[in-house]
């Protein structure tokens, strides 16, 4: 097994005149779920499409398993899974009858198909859901059903873009069990999201991706050690967040951080400690909009 499942250098990508990739290096160890987290059109669904031969690059390097993306691509093709891939799930069949068809597509005998089908099914725990035209799924069911069918080959890698968009708590923890359980069988999986916590609850390591560079990398951990250890909320009177400031959360410093807001912020102004999160982290680097400048 390669030591890193995914490995890009300097990568770029422009459209047109628009720089979407301005460098990207990233190195994702085989095995483990690495998240990419980023605002809208940071370049996520670029560098997937990218490391997934579907686009090209305009300079850099990547490999996934070992292969060259831009030399190797059928090498490459068949070391990933990509959710989506098979966008030709037929509404009108049931689930059961749609994974079957993928399993024949490709490859497997009838025998295999329907042993390939009923495991994949139990996995997704789409059992009851397989026997269902698919047109009647929920959103949840249908993202499983999507994920499943580009299960059917065992691949090294697979690649994520946004799993868990659009779907409700439960769905989305469901989904983040089966990830987990992916893992477990030695899969690396890499996923886009621009949700703070599912990057926080599953990712071994997370990249932040901001005007087309990885601003960081690190564990969750590790990105929320770096923003600072704590952070000194102020609210008003009806709990409305005033401010946040990172701070080490020593008396020295709480005290010198309140003294320079205090004239700024009503008499009444409430203060808590907290611990960051990663929406602070988020928050600090990229260029969204910051808290503080949002509500000032
Ligand atoms: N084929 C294309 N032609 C022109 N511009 C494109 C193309 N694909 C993407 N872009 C632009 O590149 C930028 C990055 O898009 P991309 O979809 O990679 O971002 P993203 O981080 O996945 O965003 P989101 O979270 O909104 O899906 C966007 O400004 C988008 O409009």
């Amino acid at each position: 097994m390669y030591p890193f499942a995914i490995e890009t250098k300097g990568l770029k990508k422009s459209f047109g005149k628009q720089v979407v990739l301005d460098g990207v290096d990233l190195s994702v160890p085989s095995g483990s779920i690495y998240a990419l987290l980023g605002p809208n059109g940071a370049g996520k669904t670029t560098l997937i499409n990218i490391l997934s031969t579907l686009t090209a690059a305009d300079a850099g390097e990547a490999r996934i398993a070992g292969y060259n993306v831009f030399a190797e691509k059928t090498k490459v093709k068949s070391s990933i899974s990509l959710t989506g891939q098979f966008a030709a799930v037929d509404e009108m069949l049931t689930g059961e009858e749609n994974m079957r068809m993928i399993c024949r597509l490709s490859g497997l005998s009838p025998a295999e198909s329907k042993a390939r089908t009923a495991e994949l099914l139990k996995q997704f725990e789409l059992e009851a859901a397989g026997k269902k035209r698919v047109k009647s799924y929920s959103g949840g069911m249908r993202r499983r059903l999507d994920l499943a069918v580009s299960l059917v080959v065992d691949r090294p890698v697979l690649f994520l873009d946004e799993p868990t968009t659009g779907l409700d708590t439960i769905s989305r923890q469901t989904l983040w069990k089966i990830i987990l359980r992916l893992k477990e069988r030695g899969v690396t999986v890499f996923l886009t999201t621009q949700y703070l916590e599912e990057a926080d609850q599953l990712a071994d390591k997370i990249s932040v991706i901001d005007g087309g560079r990885i601003v960081a990398t690190g564990t969750a951990a590790e990105l929320k050690a770096r923003f600072g250890e704590e952070v000194i909320e102020l609210r008003d009177r009806n709990e409305a967040l005033l401010r946040t400031v990172a701070t080490s959360g020593t008396i020295a410093d709480v005290r010198q951080a309140l003294s320079e807001l205090a004239p700024l912020l009503p008499p009444d102004a409430r203060v808590s400690l907290r611990k960051p999160s990663m929406d602070d982290v988020f928050l600090a680097l990229t260029s969204q909009p910051r808290l503080e400048e949002s509500i000032s």
